[in-house]
């Protein structure tokens, strides 16, 4: 595609897992890393991207030529979504074609400046919009994400078969709300379960990426359009972002090479 080196997907098939706030902090976690990073929020219906990222209601991309747009910027990442050119406190009361129509023209009408990894925010599930990018763009690998428990697992097999089915490669499962956090008191307890990501993990012949816990400073940063891995660059949860950047960029990295090459001199 064009400005984007690599395309990866953030995805889960169980809604409200946390897939928009690690899209967020593992954006700025690469950006950190030193790579040129974009975000794309494919949640057409429920954009979250713009409140995560701080971008101020109502702010609109500038125009590139006659039929794109530039992204939006913030915290040193370009940026995409329904929420930059619809009023999102309306409901869009569209049909799947319409999401679709709406999902493609983001994807092929923003002109990405020199990307090295774009994420894409999924919507949960497995559907139209998951076809659509399968279909019309290379995408390098999916992370999936997923929380502790066995109704959330059940959702995120399915989701990592259906990438499987279009051929694209599983990078890694992330484990969030791994285990409750207390703040005040420092007590741990796993609301969700344990060893959930690693029971798929193995199942599927894929790794666990890392494990966030549940704490209150994640939702509140994420919300308050400061995400963890900006604010609290220092932080656990930052360097448990950093740690899947790094495997995530190696894994594109060695994904698009075309094996070693092997050259003779005297
Ligand atoms: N590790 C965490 N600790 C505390 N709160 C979290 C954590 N991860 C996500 N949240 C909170 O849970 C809520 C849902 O998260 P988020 O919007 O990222 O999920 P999602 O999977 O993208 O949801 P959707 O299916 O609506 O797209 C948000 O309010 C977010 O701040």
């Amino acid at each position: 595609m064009e400005g984007v080196k690599h395309i990866v997907a953030v995805a889960s098939g169980k809604g409200g897992v946390g897939k928009s706030t690690v899209t967020v902090n593992l954006a700025l976690a690469l950006a950190a890393e030193g790579h040129r990073v974009g975000v794309l929020d494919a949640d057409i219906h429920g954009p979250s991207q713009a409140q995560m990222l701080g971008i101020a209601e109502g702010s609109r991309p500038q125009p590139a030529g006659e039929n794109s747009f530039h992204p939006m910027r913030a915290h040193g990442i370009q940026a995409m979504s329904m929420a930059f050119l619809v009023d999102t406190r309306q409901p869009m009361v569209w049909r799947g074609p319409m999401v679709v129509g709406a999902f493609q023209q983001l994807l092929t009408q923003t002109a990405w400046e020199d990307v090295d990894i774009l994420l894409i925010d999924m919507p949960p599930g497995t559907g139209d919009i998951q076809l659509t990018l399968s279909q019309r763009v290379p995408v390098s690998g999916a992370v999936i994400v997923t929380t502790p428990q066995d109704i959330a697992l059940l959702d995120a097999r399915k989701g990592i078969e259906m990438f499987r089915k279009v051929s694209v490669p599983v990078l890694g499962v992330v484990e969030n709300m791994s285990l409750y956090q207390c703040e005040a008191c420092g007590h741990q307890a796993p609301i969700f379960g344990t060893g959930g990501g690693d029971k798929i993990a193995a199942e599927y012949d894929t790794r666990v990426l890392g494990r966030l816990p549940l704490t209150l400073s994640i939702r509140e940063l994420a919300d308050s359009g400061n995400p963890s891995v900006a604010a609290e660059p220092e932080g656990e949860v930052a360097q448990v972002f950093r740690e899947i950047a790094r495997q995530v960029a190696e894994q594109v990295a060695s994904s698009s090479d075309d094996g070693p090459s092997i050259s003779f001199s005297e």
